[in-house]
């Protein structure tokens, strides 16, 4: 395990690990690897990211991908300024020059041209061709690209190239056990440990229900909000039907399975 100074450690946004995802992230930076990412909505993979990147000592350069995102959003265009025609790098042109980690957050909803662009970025010869400059940039030595990806809803039918693909190695991540889900809300809300673990107890709960209902079940994510409304001073009960059933559902009869669930796990609340 690496050292950090206190200092270091301080500033390293938190994350509590699920696993051995720590390590194999910093392996794939050591060898030059880019990183795949997958799980569902709320896990932690823009947290791990974030804790990674500061661990790493690479600054971080966060994209999130939606389905109007183009190459050259990714690497830049010229712009008009002071009657002037400028070129302004794109983010990755930025990481791939300061050798910063970038991160494409849900990389399947982005154009397809951006396939152009990340291939020769993600293979060996970690070259990011400007057209519009002329530019064949070499990436910097700590560059490194990572994509992240929900296997759930309808990406499994948009998918990901398997050219695409096999050019990343690839990290599952899922909901964490329960004992590291419990560390996780009580840390981010600080709310005390009977609340996170009856938050807990509620996530199993639901969990088991809704794989066949929903196409998102709860996530890390919305207990951790649920909690920070407790702390703040609503009762237990109304704070998870406004942070997690609520949120989950606009359809009667599975809100009502919900609630029941609810009810049942956190009683009066
Ligand atoms: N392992 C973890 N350590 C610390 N916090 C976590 C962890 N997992 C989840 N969280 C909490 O859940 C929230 C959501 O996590 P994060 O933003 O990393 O999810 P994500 O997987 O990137 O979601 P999305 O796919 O929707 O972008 C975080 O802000 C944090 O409060």
């Amino acid at each position: 395990m690496e050292m950090h100074s206190a200092r270091q450690l301080q500033e390293l946004p938190y994350y509590e690990a699920q696993g051995e995802e720590c390590r194999l992230f910093e392996h794939a930076h050591t060898s030059r690897l880019p990183l795949l990412i997958k799980g569902p909505t709320g896990c932690g993979k823009t947290r791990l990211v974030e804790h990674m990147a500061a661990r790493l000592g690479r600054p971080l350069i966060t994209v999130s991908c939606h389905d109007d995102l183009s190459a050259a959003d990714l690497v830049g265009r010229h712009l008009i300024q002071g009657g002037d025609t400028r070129w302004f790098d794109g983010p990755l042109t930025r990481a791939v020059r300061e050798g910063a980690i970038c991160y494409l957050d849900e990389v399947v909803e982005a154009r397809k041209d951006t396939t152009v662009v990340l291939h020769p970025l993600a293979d060996d010869r970690r070259m990011l061709a400007v057209e519009r400059t002329g530019e064949l940039l070499q990436a910097a030595p700590g560059f490194m690209l990572v994509i992240s990806y929900n296997p759930g809803y309808q990406n499994l039918l948009k998918g990901l190239k398997p050219s695409t693909r096999q050019r990343f190695v690839a990290l599952g991540l899922d909901y964490p056990a329960p004992a590291v889900e419990r560390a996780i809300v009580a840390a981010e809300s600080g709310c005390t440990d009977a609340v996170a673990a009856q938050l807990v107890s509620l996530a199993q709960a639901l969990r088991r229900l809704t794989a066949q209902d929903l196409e998102e079940t709860v996530s890390t994510r919305l207990l951790v909000m649920a909690a920070r409304l407790h702390r703040a001073g609503l009762a237990l009960l109304p704070a998870c039907r406004a942070a997690i059933i609520d949120a989950l559902t606009d359809e009667a009869d599975t809100s009502a399975a919900l609630h029941e669930v609810l009810r049942a796990v956190i009683g009066d609340g």
